[in-house]
């Protein structure tokens, strides 16, 4: 069956990096993959635009194309977004269907200080994104938990519901949302960071542009 992907973070805001990283992801997991705003990030300081405001940048960044949508069931549920909490969840509602947890690197060498984290391998697979600029040290506790879980046999994914742990090799692409809101702050125009429909509304980028 095909697998349901979630990428998640706090899109503050959405830029080609994660575009592009999911987009591949879809690709080579053959999985219809939605971004998933977080409403608290747990382990950030709080976003500069609000809930509202990121989804309607995530809106006008995924105009005319049919492969990524935007699943706001954290904003909805209000709180602390944990991931295993909206990982059990969706589980409740897709049955056996294949579950996979998109991050970057950087984010799954933090994982050990998540939530519940390793429960999460029995609610989903997880997809680890290689991420220009970021090669952490994988604490010893996660080489342990993952060591029998790796695979690079996408059909795993496909014949299980959770427990895999795949990496996926995707197009290098070193842009991160501080950059860009650094970028904004400084009166700059990084055009070519950001997908072209957040520039076609100027409210979109106002949290980020001193006025
Ligand atoms: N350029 C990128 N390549 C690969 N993964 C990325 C990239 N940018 C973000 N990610 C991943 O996307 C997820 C959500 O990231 P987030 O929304 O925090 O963006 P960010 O650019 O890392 O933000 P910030 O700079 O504010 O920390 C995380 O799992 C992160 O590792
Ligand atoms: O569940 C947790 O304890 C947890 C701790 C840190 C991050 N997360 C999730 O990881 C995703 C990426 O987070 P961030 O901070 O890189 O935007 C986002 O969906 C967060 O809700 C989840």
């Amino acid at each position: 069956m095909k697998p349901l992907a979630l990428f998640g973070g706090t899109f503050d805001p959405v830029h080609l990096g994660h575009l592009s990283v999911a987009w591949e992801a879809a690709e080579l997991l053959d999985a219809e993959v939605r971004l998933m705003p977080a409403n608290v990030p747990p382990h950030k300081p709080a976003p500069l635009a609000n809930a509202e405001q990121r989804v309607a940048m995530l809106h006008a960044a995924l105009q005319k194309q049919g492969r990524l949508a935007v699943d706001t069931r954290e904003l909805r549920r209000g709180g602390p977004s944990y991931t295993y909490d909206t990982l059990c969840e969706l589980r409740a509602e897709v049955g056996a269907r294949p579950l996979v947890l998109l991050l970057g690197v950087d984010a799954f060498a933090g994982l050990p200080s998540w939530h519940r984290w390793r429960e999460l391998f029995e609610v989903a697979h997880l997809g680890v994104l290689s991420r220009p600029g970021v090669e952490p040290e994988l604490p010893h506790t996660l080489w342990t938990e993952i060591e029998a879980r790796r695979t690079d046999d996408v059909a795993e994914l496909h014949a299980h519901p959770a427990g895999c742990v795949i990496e996926l090799a995707v197009t290098p692409l070193e842009i991160s949302a501080t950059r860009i809101r650094e970028l904004l702050a400084a009166g700059r125009d990084p055009r070519y960071l950001l997908p072209c429909g957040l520039f076609e509304d100027p409210a979109l980028l106002a949290p980020y542009r001193r006025t």
